[in-house]
């Protein structure tokens, strides 16, 4: 049964490292948190807003004296901080991270702990909105949420355990899936949707007569494109990280987009609406299934 964490590091303290504090402390499931990161300016306004505790002088001071440390930094940094954290990792310490793709992470985690590497239990938390940076954090942003853990072979159950009961002291649900599985899930359905967010912004702005097409836009155009307002930086890591489930996820709605130009160029009102009834049927389905289990968790959970 996993006890109170002593301290818990965050290496980068932003929207979702910095909900997984706030919810944390609000569980009372940790003594102290020290937080990490490549911005003091932004470690200091996670300490004003009570998001952590301390922030750290060195790699050594925050890594030596915690019992779970956190990424939730850029999938792409993920090798470095480990390179950097090794040195000073403790036998009992558990590593974990947010990051939004997995199999890359694995990778750069093999790569950087070594024989270290049972220490390290990934995780994703599918929870996150547009906003980032540690202003943007909530403390209820986990709650009734899915955290996907892909656990390794090396793992121990009890650190695994660990990870879970930290994730279910801010709200969320348990879920367990391979890197794989998980990276080719996460390309579909939401990976996907964020390119074709920004490309859909990227081409309007570029038009010669933006400025009356966004005076224009309104709530179906809000509604796509929000999550185009997610940070460049993130979504430039993922992309790169998840480039093959990605490339076959463009490949598929390509060629669904392909057939609906053809029904289009045929004037095929018939057809049209046949795809339209198909995603509007799916949609629908989709939405009472997530209200109904929600439902569910609420009043299980209460
Ligand atoms: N935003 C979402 O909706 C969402 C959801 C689930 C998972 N994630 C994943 O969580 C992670 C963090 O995303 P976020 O939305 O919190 O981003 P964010 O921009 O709000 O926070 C990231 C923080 O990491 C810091 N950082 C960058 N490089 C660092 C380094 N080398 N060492 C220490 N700190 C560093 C940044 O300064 C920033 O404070 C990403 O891996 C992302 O894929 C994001
Ligand atoms: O709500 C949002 O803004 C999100 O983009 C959250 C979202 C997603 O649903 O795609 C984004 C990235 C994650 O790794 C998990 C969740």
């Amino acid at each position: 049964m996993q006890t109170v964490f002593n301290r818990i590091a965050i290496f980068g303290v932003g929207l979702i490292g910095g909900s997984f504090a706030l919810a944390l402390k609000k569980s009372g499931a940790v003594r102290q948190i020290v937080g990490v990161g490549r911005s003091r300016t932004s470690l200091e306004t996670a300490q004003q807003l009570g998001i952590i505790d301390h922030i750290a002088d060195s790699v050594e001071e925050a890594v030596a004296g915690s019992d779970l440390i956190m990424i939730a930094a850029p999938v792409a940094q993920t090798e470095s901080i480990l390179r950097a954290i090794v040195p000073f990792l403790n036998a009992k310490t558990i590593v974990t991270d947010a990051g939004s793709t997995k199999a890359d992470v694995v990778l750069a985690a093999r790569a950087a702990l070594g024989n270290k590497i049972a220490q390290f239990v990934p995780a994703h938390p599918i929870a996150g909105r547009e906003l980032n940076g540690p202003e943007a954090a909530l403390t209820d942003l986990y709650v009734c949420k899915k955290v996907v853990i892909t656990r390794l072979p090396e793992n121990t159950n009890d650190d695994v355990a660990a990870v879970a009961w930290a994730w279910q002291q801010c709200g969320a649900i348990i879920h367990q899936l391979n890197p794989a599985q998980h990276d080719a899930v996460f390309a579909a359905v939401s990976h996907l949707p964020h390119l074709l967010a920004y490309a859909l912004v990227d081409d309007v702005a570029r038009k010669p007569h933006a400025d009356t097409l966004f005076q224009y836009a309104a709530s179906g155009f809000r509604d796509f494109t929000r999550i185009a307002g997610s940070s460049p930086e993130m979504w430039r890591d993922i992309t790169l990280a998840n480039r093959v489930a990605m490339l076959e996820e463009l490949d598929s709605y390509t060629a669904r987009l392909a057939i609906l130009r053809e029904h289009l160029v045929q004037a095929d009102g018939a057809a049209i609406e046949d795809i339209y009834s198909n995603a509007q049927k799916a949609r629908h389905n989709w939405i009472s299934a997530i209200e109904a289990a929600e439902k569910q968790q609420r009043e299980g959970g209460d």
